[in-house]
């Protein structure tokens, strides 16, 4: 079994590169669908499993990709398929962000309906209220979702009951072909809507107030490929920042944009942690003793739910209780369960975590239960006793290039390694004896 092991005690120092956004980048490839002359060019593109699924999913729809290293060239001149099925969309939730961009340009789209995972039920009825205001007719029925309209899309006011970033941007990209104006009320405001807007504007549509909860999107009749660099991953960010102040460390994390990163540097500095803005990212520099705190996730610009689990690592090193919300998403704690097998004093009250603080972790073998959840626990693993082993890294995968190499950079004593659970079972009771 593929593991990544982590030898606790070691602090980070030095600086470590942010990649392109996973959360941009993976909308930004599905608006390249859109565009019926000319090639788009994405760089900044971070290698990762789900932007390989993307790409898997346009060369299956006949769209023509060239990848190179941390660019991707997308073709989609030629008529291309209107389907996306089961298996892409069980790896990876995004997939659904093919229908917009389909439906607007081809009247047609056909996508797997996207199950709960991990984290929550992640229903898609926004986005499909958008596209039903735009005109479209919606067949829910076998497990697909189907939309389709034989003439164009007509502009709408579609107002969404929560500010969610697929919808905002499934229906932002299809309203970017379509007849007149439509206006999205209560829309999602993160740093990689306004990313995709921006890809949009350059395509040939017109989008206007990207960033704020009410967003004007004036359809073009033809959209042309355009090249755009991705915006850095605030959350690759903000987990590299938590780890250098969990270790106690010095880290420089360069490509960090203070602008996105808001509520976790807020939330960071009243724990008692130092983060200077620098010309190039955000150095970090970590407390002897960390001050408890009570968080939120909310939408941007809240402290953002793909930041829960790793700012939890921090909570169980600081001097007290804190308490940390989940209102994003209705069932994201399973880390909770993992921790605790590490010895941290947790207990689970509805939609809060109390966190008590501080505790001395106890390497354990962890299972990373979803993408950011994998990578708390490995920053756990960083201030732990022992060895810690977290398993299922498909999901780490999913979100983080090279985090084994990069923390080792920064001096961390991790590997990434295949370890047979037999031969495991003998090392770990080494392990146990030579830590009595
Ligand atoms: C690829 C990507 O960008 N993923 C991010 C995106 O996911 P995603 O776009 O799936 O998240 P949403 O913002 O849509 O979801 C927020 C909440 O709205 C609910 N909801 C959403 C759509 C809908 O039609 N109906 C509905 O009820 C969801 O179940 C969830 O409780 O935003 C999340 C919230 O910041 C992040 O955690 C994910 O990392
Ligand atoms: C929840 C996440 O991603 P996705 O929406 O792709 O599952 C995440 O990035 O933490």
């Amino acid at each position: 079994m593929e593991k990544i092991v982590i030898k606790g005690g070691q602090t980070l120092n030095g600086t470590v590169k942010v990649e392109g956004a996973k959360n941009a980048v993976l909308p930004v490839i599905a608006a390249t669908l859109m565009a019926s002359r000319g090639k788009s060019t994405i760089e900044n593109v971070p290698a990762l499993a789900d932007v390989n699924t993307m790409v898997d999913v346009l060369t299956h729809i006949d769209a023509d990709v060239e990848a190179h290293k941390n660019r991707l060239e997308v073709n989609a001149e030629n008529p291309l398929l209107t389907e996306a099925p089961l298996e892409y969309v069980t790896k990876m939730r995004a997939s659904v962000l093919v229908l917009g961009p389909l439906l607007a340009r081809f009247g047609h789209a056909k996508v797997a309906m996207p199950g709960g995972c991990a984290i929550g039920s992640r229903p898609i009825d926004l986005h499909l209220k958008g596209f039903e205001a735009m005109g479209a007719k919606v067949i829910v029925g076998n497990g697909y979702v189907e939309v389709f309209k034989d003439e164009p899309l007509v502009g709408a006011k579609v107002y969404l009951d929560m500010a969610s970033v697929g919808a905002t941007e499934n229906i932002m990209m299809a309203a970017a072909l379509a007849k007149g104006k439509t206006i999205i009320e209560n829309a999602a405001k993160e740093p990689e809507i306004v990313d995709l807007a921006n890809f949009l504007n350059k395509m040939g549509a017109k989008v206007v107030g990207a960033g704020t909860e009410t967003i004007k999107i004036y359809g073009a009749d033809e959209l042309v490929g355009a090249t755009h660099s991705i915006i850095p991953d605030r959350i690759e960010a903000g987990t590299f920042m938590v780890a250098a102040a969990l270790t106690k460390g010095n880290v420089l994390v360069e490509g960090a944009e203070l602008e996105h990163l808001r509520a976790l540097v807020a939330k960071m500095e009243e724990m008692g942690v130092t983060i200077e803005e620098e010309a190039n990212g955000l150095r970090v520099m970590g407390p002897d003793v960390l001050k408890p705190a009570d968080i939120k996730t909310l939408p941007h610009p809240g402290f953002p739910t793909d930041m829960q689990s790793q700012i939890m690592t921090l909570m169980q090193q600081a001097q007290g209780t804190s308490v940390i919300t989940e209102t994003v998403f209705e069932n994201r704690f399973m880390h909770v369960e993992e921790f605790r097998r590490m010895n941290a004093k947790m207990v689970i009250e509805g939609r809060s975590v109390i966190v008590e603080g501080p505790v001395q972790l106890q390497g354990a073998q962890v299972q990373a239960t979803d993408l950011r959840a994998g990578a708390a626990l490995v920053l756990a693993g960083l201030v732990s006793d022992g060895y810690t082993r977290v398993t299922e890294l498909k999901h780490i995968d999913r979100g983080y290039v090279d985090f084994t190499d990069k923390l080792k950079a920064l001096g961390a004593d991790v590997e990434r390694i295949i370890e047979d659970e037999m031969e495991f079972a003998v090392v770990d009771q080494v392990e146990q004896i030579s830590s009595l």
